[in-house]
């Protein structure tokens, strides 16, 4: 039974008197537990599947199902935004704190976990701290420990760390994948950096230009833990890279 399951998915958008046809005929499943990367031109829809999966957009055709395991208190997913995603008038520890509070969960496990995932992204010692006084790569943490502190049934991810200089953007996808290797969550993870994607992903999931479709499904072999190094070295995954690349040239060109 696969974690997320969409089926014959379309999206249209009206714009005046247009119609915008974002995505076209999706169909895909994610196994629990896979990390994938979407990757495609820019305006090929991705985001626009994320805010399906969120719930913030509804499809105009096609049908989207995720499996729910928690119980029904369990929320469904989390996701984490390029920027912006923190609360500017609550500290570190209450910002990853606050999906559980609204929850009302127990305190001591509210503690307990905030404390946990702060301890993963290294923020223990700047939970009192306001967002105001938090780098970019900070802020990025507190969003991804809040995320996982929330125990979603699944991680959308928006370009996370697109804003951040390539030192902390290597930092941070070390640290997610750790969370991600200890936790087993489900990942859909947006991505422009084809690196990024093959560090990353279990699956790459490659999408045409508008309207978006899927056009490969390329599993990414490489044993974990995995380097920028290997990447880059690793015969095979020079060839997914050059393929990739030659995919984004010709979608980008048609599309301009
Ligand atoms: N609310 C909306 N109303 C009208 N059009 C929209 C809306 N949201 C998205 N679109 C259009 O749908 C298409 C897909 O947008 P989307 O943001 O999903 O693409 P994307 O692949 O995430 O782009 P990027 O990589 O540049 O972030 C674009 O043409 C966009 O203008």
């Amino acid at each position: 039974m696969s974690k997320i399951q969409i089926k014959q998915l379309s999206k249209k958008f009206k714009k005046r008197n247009k119609y915008i046809e974002a995505l076209d005929q999706i169909h895909l499943s994610i196994q629990e537990g896979e990390f994938v990367c979407l990757l495609g031109p820019s305006g090929c829809g991705k985001t626009t599947l994320l805010r399906i999966l969120a719930g913030l957009e509804v499809p105009t055709t096609g049908e989207v199902n995720i499996q729910q395991e928690g119980s029904s208190k369990t929320p469904i997913q989390s996701m984490v935004f390029q920027e912006n995603g923190v609360i500017p008038w609550l500290t570190v520890e209450e910002n990853v704190a606050f999906g559980l509070k609204m929850r009302h969960l127990p305190s001591s496990y509210i503690k307990e976990q905030t404390e946990h995932y702060l301890r993963k992204v290294g923020l223990i010692n700047f939970k009192k701290l306001y967002p105001k006084e938090l780098s970019g790569g900070m802020k990025q943490r507190v969003s991804i420990a809040r995320a996982f502190a929330n125990d979603p049934e699944i991680l959308l991810m928006d370009e996370p760390f697109a804003a951040l200089d390539e030192q902390n953007k290597f930092i941070l996808q070390e640290e997610l994948l750790s969370i991600w290797q200890e936790t087993k969550k489900t990942v859909l993870f947006i991505t422009h950096s084809i690196d990024e994607a093959l560090l990353l992903s279990d699956r790459i999931l490659l999408m045409s230009a508008q309207p978006g479709k899927i056009v490969r499904d390329i599993p990414i072999r490489l044993e974990r833990p995995r380097t920028i190094e290997q990447v880059r070295s690793d015969p095979e995954i020079t060839n997914t890279f050059l393929e990739i690349w030659e995919h984004l040239q010709k979608e980008v060109k048609q599309t301009r």
